[in-house]
């Protein structure tokens, strides 16, 4: 049975960065190529080529059926009986507190996907072999629980080709978006490592990153919103999308379906700037029907495929395509706000007092992951002002001079 004294504790306590603070045999893992207790039930998916993710999580389900006959019990018993990610959401949940948040759509995409992979597996498997997977176990629940345990905790090895694998005990660590060390694979040691990015003093919390992800991804498939103004890499998405107006709106779409992109796009916004992509898809909803002839290049830029990253430039438009970007930054930033403000009197009326705890406890995160994401819009909505009454300075300049010149050939 696999206990938390397998995991080898260096100890580097006190020592500088660079150390290997533990080290996991690959043995311990619950990865694709395990050995399930119920090995009949491990074959027949294998069988079935189930890609890995729905494979682990029925691995999990079947294992945590087991209870103490399997070599994982104390380890399943560890973990939460509900994650806190936003699968745990119900739909109304979502509308009521992330209803200014792109993040609320990619909860409702997440959830549908993982109902999705269910019911193909219980149509083309399970049903087929209901003595191996008898739906008491394997069920919408066991699988949102199992789904939700691998979002919050499956790590991904880059030193075993980007291998996915549930890492026992290992994954008790919390993130720290200031981190950049993560677990992986020592071929040397043959087993998981972590490797500290700096010294810890004795008694110090040790942390590791769960990735470059943004507040509303941490909260999607964590269930937390770090302190505001503490995540380098956060990012809020930004919405844009043609106008059905436009004249050109059929090119325009063909164009962009090209590189498998929609009408309306999200891009991911930073205080720091916003990405090519969205500029492009910004150039393309204001270009007018005289530049039909770039709307290809543009629909190829505004989608990551575009094989040279080069800047693209349109300065006869540019004024237009930073207007369209900052009305769609000052929409999304009335939504945060209009969110932000009647929070505060929402939900007083509710009177079941562990209602109450869950309300609470979701609004505050919803107001946290706003907060941020409205911070950033606030960024962006300054940069582009700025960038916009420069340009209309240069311009007002380049009248009067025009004027100045006029004037003087009179
Ligand atoms: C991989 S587990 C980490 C171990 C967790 N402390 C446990 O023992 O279950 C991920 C979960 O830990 C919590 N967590 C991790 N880092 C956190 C942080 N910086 N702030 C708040 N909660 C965090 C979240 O609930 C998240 O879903």
């Amino acid at each position: 049975m696999l206990e938390k004294e397998d995991l080898l504790l260096t100890t580097i306590l006190g020592k500088g960065k660079g150390c290997f603070l533990f080290l996991l045999h690959l043995s311990s893992l619950l990865i694709r190529c395990q050995k399930w207790s119920n090995s009949d039930a491990g074959d027949v998916l294998k069988q079935y080529n189930v890609p890995d993710w729905p494979f682990i999580a029925t691995y999990l389900i079947s294992e945590a059926s087991l209870m103490k006959s399997s070599r994982w019990s104390n380890y399943i018993s560890a973990l939460p009986r509900q994650p806190y990610s936003l699968l745990y959401w119900t739909q109304s949940e979502l509308d009521r507190y992330l209803e200014a948040s792109q993040i609320r759509q990619r909860a409702v995409e997440r959830i549908n996907n993982v109902i999705g992979t269910y019911n193909d597996l219980r149509l083309r498997i399970f049903s087929k072999h209901p003595d191996l997977f008898p739906e008491e176990i394997f069920n919408i629940e066991t699988f949102n629980w199992s789904f939700g345990i691998l979002f919050s905790r499956l790590v991904r090895l880059p030193s075993m080709d980007g291998r996915v694998a549930l890492v026992p005990w290992a994954d008790m660590l919390n993130h720290n978006c200031e981190v950049e060390t993560f677990l992986d694979y020592d071929k040397s040691s043959q087993g998981i490592v972590f490797t500290t990015d700096r010294a810890y003093l004795p008694g110090e919390q040790v942390f590791i990153s769960y990735g470059r992800k943004s507040n509303g991804e941490l909260l999607l498939s964590y269930g937390f919103v770090p302190k505001e103004g503490t995540n380098p890499s956060d990012s809020v998405e930004v919405s844009l999308a043609l106008k059905k107006s436009d004249k050109c709106y059929k090119e325009k779409v063909e164009a962009l379906k090209k590189h498998r992109l929609s009408a309306s796009e999200c891009f991911p916004v930073q205080v720091t700037g916003w990405p090519l992509e969205l500029m492009a898809f910004a150039y393309l909803v204001v270009s007018p029907p005289s530049m039909s002839r770039q709307f290809e290049e543009m629909a190829a830029a505004a989608s990551n495929k575009a094989t040279s990253k080069k800047d693209i430039k349109y300065p006869e438009i540019e004024e237009d395509a930073l207007q369209f970007i900052l009305d769609s930054c000052e929409s999304s930033i009335s939504k945060y706000s209009k969110f932000l403000q009647a929070s505060g009197e929402m939900d007083l009326d509710v009177t079941n007092p562990k209602q109450l705890n869950r309300r609470v406890f979701l609004k505050q995160l919803a107001v946290d992951l706003c907060t941020s994401e409205r911070r950033i819009l606030y960024r962006s909505q300054y940069i582009l002002r700025r960038r916009l009454r420069d340009i209309r300075s240069g311009e007002l300049r380049a009248l009067n001079l025009f004027d100045g010149l006029k004037n003087l050939f009179k």
